[in-house]
Parts: structure tokens; sequence; C-alpha cells
């Protein structure tokens, strides 16, 4: 069932667009990230999904709600960038507020602090609290009450690995549990294994919306194919009939597109014996985020 459906959203400022007939869909269960360099038009489209900003064309329906109306308010969990709290309350004070506001008298609050590592500093103030902490605070705040829709502004930005990681843990949990995830980002590296589909805005315009796998191929982004041969003189062979590159030991590195790959590895398999292991790399994300931008950027 889609969540969040947005249809040829355009938003000007001045006469600027910002935005730029922008339709996208997000199912339920889904974790879409969104890419974009600065000033791409990210925020302004999160903005926009929350009703915080009026659109100047086109429309955005939240589970058949409109934005900041109170039934799409109900079904949307939203975390900012930097996120802020009342530094003079504690976590659990702040959760519980939240939690009140919500309606979800029967929120756990001890069980979702625990959830996102917060047990220790539940009862100290959140003005000694770290970013990282802050962090994970307003993702507590985005488990409340199991919302239809979650706009995650740069999430783990701050982070140090082992948050991060513990981070998309949780985003993938409240994803199995249904709740659709739209996740602004700068972090290719770490949206890339952790993500359903990849939306990328370029100036207010959305040049990319699919899987990685199905980008790169229409993109016809390369892969590489290590070879490991039985000896270095077969490594030799190998790199000699199929034009790959030598590397150390007896191994033997082919690049192929897409349309390539299978007759690459007929062609491998030809060797027998003398190929004892393959590896593919399909192209990464940053890769593929260089070729749209460029592309779009022609
Ligand atoms: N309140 C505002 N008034 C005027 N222009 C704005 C306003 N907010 C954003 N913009 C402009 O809208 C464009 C899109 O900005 P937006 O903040 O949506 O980009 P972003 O992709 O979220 O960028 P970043 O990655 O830096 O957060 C930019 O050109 C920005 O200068």
């Amino acid at each position: 069932m889609t969540v969040l459906r947005c249809e040829n959203v355009t938003k000007l400022r001045g006469k600027t667009p910002v935005l730029s007939d922008v339709s996208i869909t997000v199912p339920e269960g889904a974790r879409i990230a969104l890419l974009g360099h600065n000033g791409a038009g990210k925020s302004t489209l999160i903005k926009s999904i929350l009703g915080l900003t009026r659109l100047s064309g086109g429309r955005i329906d939240i589970c058949g709600h409109a934005p900041g109306s109170d039934a799409a308010r109900a079904a949307v969990a939203y975390l900012p960038e930097a996120v802020a709290f009342q530094a003079a309350l504690t976590g659990r004070e702040v959760l519980r507020m939240f939690a009140d506001l919500a309606g979800e008298r029967g929120f756990d609050t001890g069980a979702v602090l625990d959830r996102v590592g917060l047990t220790e500093a539940a009862d100290r103030r959140i003005k000694t609290y770290s970013k990282g902490m802050r962090q994970r605070l307003g993702l507590a705040q985005v488990l409340i009450g199991q919302p239809r829709l979650a706009l995650l502004d740069e999430p783990t930005s701050g982070l140090d690995p082992v948050s991060r990681h513990d981070l998309y843990a949780i985003i993938g949990e409240l994803a199995a549990r249904g709740t659709a995830v739209l996740i602004a980002s700068h972090a290719l590296t770490e949206v890339e294994a952790r993500t359903d589909r990849i939306a990328i805005l370029r100036k207010g315009q959305l040049v990319a919306d699919d899987t990685l796998a199905n980008l790169a191929a229409a993109a016809g982004l390369r892969s590489t194919i290590h070879v490991r041969a039985s000896g270095t003189q077969e490594a030799d062979q190998i790199a000699a009939q199929t034009g790959g590159a030598r590397i150390n030991g007896s191994s033997v590195e082919l690049v192929c597109t897409p349309h390539q790959k299978m007759d690459r590895l007929r062609q491998l398999s030809g060797f027998g014996a003398d190929v004892t292991d393959i590896d593919i790399t399909p192209p990464g994300l940053e890769e593929l985020y260089r070729h749209y931008s460029k592309e779009e950027a022609q």
C-alpha cells in the first residue's frame, strides 16, 4: 500500500524553482534514500510533506490525507537534522512528554530508551547529552506510536560508526513493521546497503528513483570481475585472452557493462580448472551518484 505519494510537486522561491515536477511514491515498509547535493531540495521536499511549506504546484498525499492535516500529522514522524530538545529536561521526561502529546498513554518509555541505548542516561538532563545521544533520543521520539511514515533528515550526521550501525538497525525494524521511511542523506556509502531504493534530486529535479541495481543497469555502469587463477602462468594466459588486467598473485581483473557480464562469465568458464574463484563487484552508489549528477549537468 502506498503511504506517501508526491505528484508533480513544484515549489518556487521567488521565481526560482527549488522543486520542479517531483513525483515519488513510498509504499509501506520501504526505506528510500533521498540524495542530492547541498541545495538540491531535499529539506524543501521534507518540509512540504510535513505541511510546513506551501506548494506552488502538484500535490502530496499521506495515507489519503493532505500534509499538515491532523490525520497526516498523526501518521508522520520526523527527525530533523539538528534535533533540539528542552535542555533542562531528562531524556525520559522528554519522551514521556512527546508520548503524552501524541496521546500514547501506554507508551513504554523505558523499553524505547533501552532500544536506542539510552537507559543509563535516561534520567540525566539533555544539556549533558552528546550530539549522538540527542540524535538517539530523536529516534526514540520517532518510534512513538508506530508512525506510517518516518522522515529522517541526515539521521547519522555526527554519529560514530557503532551508533550509525545501531540507528540503521532500528530503522530496519521500523520498516519491517510497515513504516515507510524516507531518509535524506549525504552519506552515500552507508545508505547503499541499508535502503531499498535510491532517489536523487538535482537542482530540484528528481533525476533517479529506483533500486541501486536497476539504476546501475540503466546507466550502463561497469561491474568489476575479480578472477583468481590456479597459478601465475594461468593468470597470465587468462589476462592475455580476455584483455583483463593482471593484478598481484595469480589474479586478473575484468570490467564489463551489464550487457557484457554473462558473455564474460561464459568466456571465463571456458578456462575450466584454471579459474579457481570469481567475485563480481557491482558499481557502487558513489559512481552512480556521480553519473546521474553529471548526466543532468550536461
Ligand atoms: N527559506 C528559504 N528562503 C529562500 N530560499 C530557500 C529557503 N530555504 C531553502 N531555500 C533554497 O531552496 C533550495 C533548496 O534548499 P534545501 O534546503 O531544500 O536543499 P537541501 O537539498 O536540503 O540542501 P542541504 O543538503 O544543504 O540541506 C536552495 O537553493 C536554498 O537556497
